[in-house]
């Protein structure tokens, strides 16, 4: 049976403006291969239209199970904004996901059993699913994807304007940018995780990051056809190997500081012994058969409030039941070596980075 064009997204989805789709898209033709749809909304904080405000005037969604969105959690908590910008936490389910219409049933992350943590969270804006969010800031946003023939794009991380009830953004690369610098004069830290000495080494790292790793795992996971996974793979581990080469030299991506590109790959890092290895096919070895990228994974984890965004049953449950495209049970594991506190915390690890 041929599985040929079952994988997710178009090619001319990309668009063409200057994201990350845009720049590091998959440049595999072969029938199969996945192309990430370009997310929508790019507008910036400190515009006119949304000027840098506190009091919770900007809101942000994400999903505890998804890395893109668990970006800007990291961010957001280390930026310590917690009393700045507002914070929902969605359920850990998709649910009815579907390649082919009709998409009626499909309606996002929900708000109904909201996010786990050790500080509690809500959903102010009256929102029910994700889909009234985009609905809301963009009435007809449904009716553009369905009427090319495809699943609507409900893509979290979102950044909401409460005020204009307009989405400032739904990019995580843009958001972190922005949860960086664009609060600063209310932000009690000066922490700078994009300083502009590092930006060009930083891009440095998330062309290959992003690409092979952040992308890459999604590009094995929701291949359609046998090469498709095959290419993707093979790029996949190419990335792997260098980024292990490269923190065998030195503490963090870029080199003893702590920036935004160690946040976008810690992210992947964190789900792939528990999801990405078993789940996406993308089993060569295992993180902690890597040294380097081990020791990497532990270390940022215990930078102060990081490990609180980490919520690894939501993560499980939510890569291996929603995606039933890849594993049409929606049956979870169990017996994840992650779900074991030593794989986190080890004695001889270094100490901390930051302390908040
Ligand atoms: N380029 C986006 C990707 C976001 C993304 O694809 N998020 C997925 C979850 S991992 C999502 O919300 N998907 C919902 C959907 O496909 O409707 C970003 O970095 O923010």
């Amino acid at each position: 049976m041929s599985t040929e064009g079952k994988s997710w997204g178009k090619k001319e989805d990309i668009g063409d403006e200057n994201t990350e789709q845009a720049k590091f898209a998959n440049k595999d033709n072969t029938p199969g291969a996945m192309h990430r749809p370009a997310t929508k909304f790019h507008n910036k904080i400190g515009s006119s239209e949304f000027p840098a405000e506190s009091n919770n005037r900007y809101h942000l969604y994400v999903s505890e199970s998804c890395p893109w969105a668990h970006r800007c959690h990291v961010v957001w908590r280390l930026k310590s904004l917690q009393n700045i910008v507002g914070l929902t936490l969605t359920g850990w389910k998709l649910e009815n996901i579907s390649h082919t219409p009709p998409f009626d049933d499909y309606h996002g992350w929900d708000f109904v059993e909201s996010g786990s943590g050790s500080y509690s969270y809500s959903e102010p804006n009256g929102f029910k699913f994700i889909e009234d969010l985009y609905e809301k800031a963009h009435p007809g946003y449904r009716q553009e994807w369905e009427s090319r023939g495809q699943r609507p794009y409900y893509a979290v991380p979102v950044l909401y304007d409460t005020k204009t009830e307009k989405i400032v953004s739904s990019e995580s690369a843009e958001i972190i940018q922005m949860l960086n610098e664009a609060f600063e004069e209310f932000a009690p830290t000066t922490l700078n995780l994009e300083p502009a000495n590092l930006k060009s080494k930083m891009e440095e790292v998330n062309s290959i990051v992003y690409p092979t790793i952040n992308d890459g795992v999604y590009r094995c996971g929701f291949a359609g056809s046998q090469q498709a996974y095959e290419n993707a793979y093979k790029s996949h581990w190419e990335g792997m190997d260098k980024i292990e080469a490269l923190l065998g030299e030195q503490r963090f991506l870029t080199g003893e500081e702590f920036t935004l590109s160690d946040v976008r790959l810690w992210t992947t890092l964190a789900r792939y012994d528990t999801v990405y290895f078993s789940h996406f096919k993308t089993n060569r070895s295992m993180v902690k058969d890597m040294p380097n990228l081990y020791r990497f994974l532990r270390d940022v984890y215990r930078i102060e409030g990081v490990k609180s965004t980490l919520n690894l049953e939501w993560i499980k449950k939510h890569y291996y039941w929603s995606q039933r495209m890849v594993n049409p049970t929606g049956i979870w594991p169990l017996g994840m070596a992650t779900e074991d506190e030593s794989y986190w915390e080890k004695s001889d690890d270094l100490p901390p980075v930051y302390t908040l």
